[in-house]
């Protein structure tokens, strides 16, 4: 199945050329902005629908393909994770092989797990095949407390016995056959990573499980469709009501992952703030209707070429905006920070209410240090548009904000400098590349000396002169 360049994911899933390693703290972004983009965009496969869908490998005994797997530090901490258990995987560029016929230890990593959230949720299919798992608890964006009651209480209801000790999360399942039992569970809230973690579980459960209030982000539907299509009994993933028909075993899978509906939204808000035409592909443009009904809102024009690729066309100015976050289908957290990059520059106020999360806008006052004039309320950004953005030196806070600060230093005059890297390269495969490639100026560099060079980098004739 695997041929002659196939290496261990330890090693092999290694990060883009131009793109640090998570501990590689040092490195800064120097991005000159007021470039005008032009060209084509390829959107990589899902952040959060490969975390899981990799997560979901180990319900199953037999090998499973994955393709579209994107080049991330999340997905390379992932597969250690899986690693450290004992499972085998191999990479050859975006197609992952996993064989998790037999798993050894049942215990995560601390050190990688506190790396990012989606580990966590191997509780689940961890404790559906090996009746027993001790999972600590995640770490991921600082961005609220980000609790796993849910995912405890659903997998209780299931039978499981679940005690949390020194950081650890320890489920186990007792009696002679030790199998989850089917429930009927009510989400309190729709958690996207509940639903994913009590999916998962139900798919090896004796009986029925339905989950009531389920998230209904497309991630959710796409680890559904790839545990139908490693043989789980699942309706209704993407609805709010999910329903599954537990199996005794699941068989090998060869799965294709959706395009990132987040990094699709950000190349389009890349395009909008430096008033380009650029062009996306693929994408799925369900995914992006509460994104888009808001870039319509606010005069950005987005055409269809063909079913699968889009087109952002140049808008001189565009007009303010009311944002609220919510569970899909409702606009998305993960777009809250790149947006109000663009409502800086809108004409008029806008608000940006992050009802998802209680500490997700870490973004502002680095947004106002380039000039943006954002002030905060609780959960509330109140965004009076300015007319330029200007660069300056910036620490992204998280991933999104990382993102939202790039698509802001596109946009300002002059350079701005971003540090905390580590964050953009958990989530943005070859962010870098990609925009270099539609004209950005931009570079990353390693060294505190290297930090002020007094004019852009030179890129192979996409870059005729300084900013
Ligand atoms: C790896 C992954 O897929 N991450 C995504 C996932 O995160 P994640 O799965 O962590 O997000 P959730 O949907 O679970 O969280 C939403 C809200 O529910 C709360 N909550 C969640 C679980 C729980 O047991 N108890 C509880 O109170 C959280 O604190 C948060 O306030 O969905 C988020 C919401 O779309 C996205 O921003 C993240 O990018
Ligand atoms: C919040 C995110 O990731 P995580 O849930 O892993 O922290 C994200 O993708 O924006």
């Amino acid at each position: 199945m695997l041929n002659q360049e196939d290496k261990p994911i330890t090693s092999a899933l290694s990060l883009p050329n131009s793109q640090s390693s998570p501990e590689e703290t040092s490195s800064v972004l120097q991005i000159w902005g007021k470039t005008p983009l032009s060209g084509h965009v390829n959107i990589s496969g899902a952040k959060n629908s490969a975390l899981v869908i990799i997560v979901g490998a180990l319900l199953c005994s037999q090998d499973c393909r994955i393709r579209n797997v994107p080049l991330l530090a999340d997905v390379t901490r992932m597969g250690e994770i899986l690693a450290a258990l004992g499972v085998k995987l191999t990479q050859n560029a975006d197609v992952l092989d996993i064989d998790a016929s037999h798993i050894s230890h049942t215990k995560a990593p601390y050190e990688l797990v506190s790396q990012l959230r989606a580990s966590f949720f191997i509780i689940g299919p961890l404790l559906a095949r090996m009746g027993v798992a001790r999972v600590p608890l995640p770490g991921g964006c600082s961005i609220g407390a980000r609790p796993v009651d849910l995912h405890v209480r659903g997998l209780r209801a299931m039978g499981a016995h679940v005690q949390i000790d020194h950081g650890i999360v320890h489920a186990y399942l007792t009696g002679a056959n030790k199998r989850l039992q089917g429930a009927k569970i009510y989400l309190d809230y729709p958690s996207v990573g509940a639903t994913e973690t009590l999916m998962m579980a139900a798919t090896l459960a004796d009986g029925e499980t339905t989950i009531e209030n389920a998230a209904q982000e497309p991630e959710v539907a796409d680890l559904a469709n790839f545990c139908r299509a490693m043989g789980a009994k699942i309706r209704g993933a993407g609805t709010n009501t999910i329903v599954i028909s537990g199996v005794s075993s699941l068989h090998s899978v060869d799965y294709s992952i959706i395009p990132d509906r987040i990094e699709a939204g950000t190349f389009l808000l890349a395009g909008a703030m430096t008033r380009s035409e650029i062009t996306l592909s693929p994408i799925i443009p369900d995914h992006l209707t509460a994104v888009l009904a808001k870039m319509r809102d606010i005069g950005i024009r987005v055409v269809m070429d063909s079913p699968k690729q889009m087109r952002i066309l140049p808008s001189q100015s565009y007009r303010s905006t009311d944002i609220e976050t919510l569970p899909y289908p409702g606009f998305p957290t993960d777009m809250q920070a790149p947006f109000m990059s663009l409502l800086t520059l809108a004409q008029g106020d806008s608000v940006i209410s992050e009802t998802v999360f209680e500490n997700r806008l870490g973004h502002v006052p680095e947004l106002n240090r380039m000039g943006a004039d954002i002030r905060v309320k609780g959960n509330h950004a109140i965004i009076r548009g300015v007319a330029m953005l200007s660069g300056a030196p910036v620490v992204a806070t998280d991933l999104r904000a990382s993102a939202a600060l790039v698509v802001a230093a596109l946009a300002a005059e002059g350079k701005t400098t971003i540090q905390g890297l580590h964050h953009l390269d958990r989530g943005y495969e070859h962010l870098e590349l990609k925009l270099k490639k539609l004209g950005a100026k931009l570079q990353r560099v390693q060294e505190p000396s290297d930090l002020e060079p007094a004019t852009p980098p030179i890129e192979s004739g996409s870059l005729s002169s300084p900013a």
